[in-house]
């Protein structure tokens, strides 16, 4: 496990979206898994902004997300598929057949995540899963107590999640929400995961993710095990783990 503290929420940003062009520019048909939330909106303007500036080939990337909300119209704002499209796959013209995401609505959710698998399998697997941190340690939508053999699979809500994505993303009232999103062992079978955090309100589960033990209740904590995986933090995110490491 590799860790980067950026010295600021600024550094981290540009970190970060270093890390999603380095790995198109170095392998020019990758596939790379992205996350929505407040932790990445900044990276993936940056992003945009530097391939608007100095354009670079994309034609053969692959762009998902780790999750995507059920039961709400794909064009809706607040969806992962609309959000991905708004701030990086249209700016970077990504081709409608290059990016995958499930579908928001459908009869047969356990169908859809496999077919997204499927399709990510046939295009040789995902090589980067950028991983935002939950507040109670979830990666995509992966509550804690989730089994680390989980696949891709439409999870239950964690109740305080629920209501950030609700109020985030003004969702109608009466409609359903759940969220597909990959499954841990998906995630953890990624060539390579860069866990990302920023903020001191994520100071404390960077703390447990990354130095406690590894466990379910803690989902993020099983980045450990992986061979390939930075964990990429702004100073206040990283404010707790300091100590132990420099
Ligand atoms: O929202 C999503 O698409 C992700 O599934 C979720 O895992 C997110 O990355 C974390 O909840 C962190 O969210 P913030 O970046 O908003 O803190």
């Amino acid at each position: 496990m590799k860790i980067t503290i950026c010295k600021n929420e600024q550094e981290f940003n540009i970190t970060a979206a270093w890390r999603i062009i380095a790995q198109m520019l170095e392998k020019p048909d990758a596939v790379i898994g992205l996350s929505t939330g407040q932790t990445t909106i900044d990276m993936h303007a940056i992003v945009s902004h530097i391939y608007s500036q100095y354009p670079f080939d994309v034609s053969r990337i692959t762009l998902f997300n780790v999750d995507e909300l059920t039961n709400l119209p794909r064009e809706y704002a607040g969806s992962c598929y609309t959000m991905i499209l708004n701030q990086i796959a249209g700016p970077l013209g990504i081709p409608d057949e290059n990016f995958i995401m499930p579908p928001t609505m459908s009869d047969d959710f356990e169908r859809e995540a496999k077919l997204f698998e499927e399709r990510l399998a046939a295009r040789g697997g995902a090589d980067l899963q950028m991983l935002g941190l939950g507040s109670n340690g979830h990666i995509g939508i992966n509550q804690p107590g989730t089994p680390f053999e989980s696949e891709t699979w439409v999870s239950p809500m964690d109740p305080d999640f629920e209501a950030r994505v609700r109020r985030e993303t003004q969702v109608p009232e009466g409609t359903e929400l759940g969220g597909l999103t990959r499954g841990i062992k998906n995630i953890m079978h990624t060539r390579k995961l860069i866990l990302i955090a920023k903020g001191l309100h994520k100071a404390e589960m960077v703390e447990k993710a990354i130095l406690g033990p590894v466990t379910v209740d803690i989902p993020a904590s099983i980045v450990q095990m992986h061979p390939n995986c930075e964990i990429l933090l702004d100073a206040d995110a990283a404010s707790r783990i300091k100590n132990s490491y420099f």
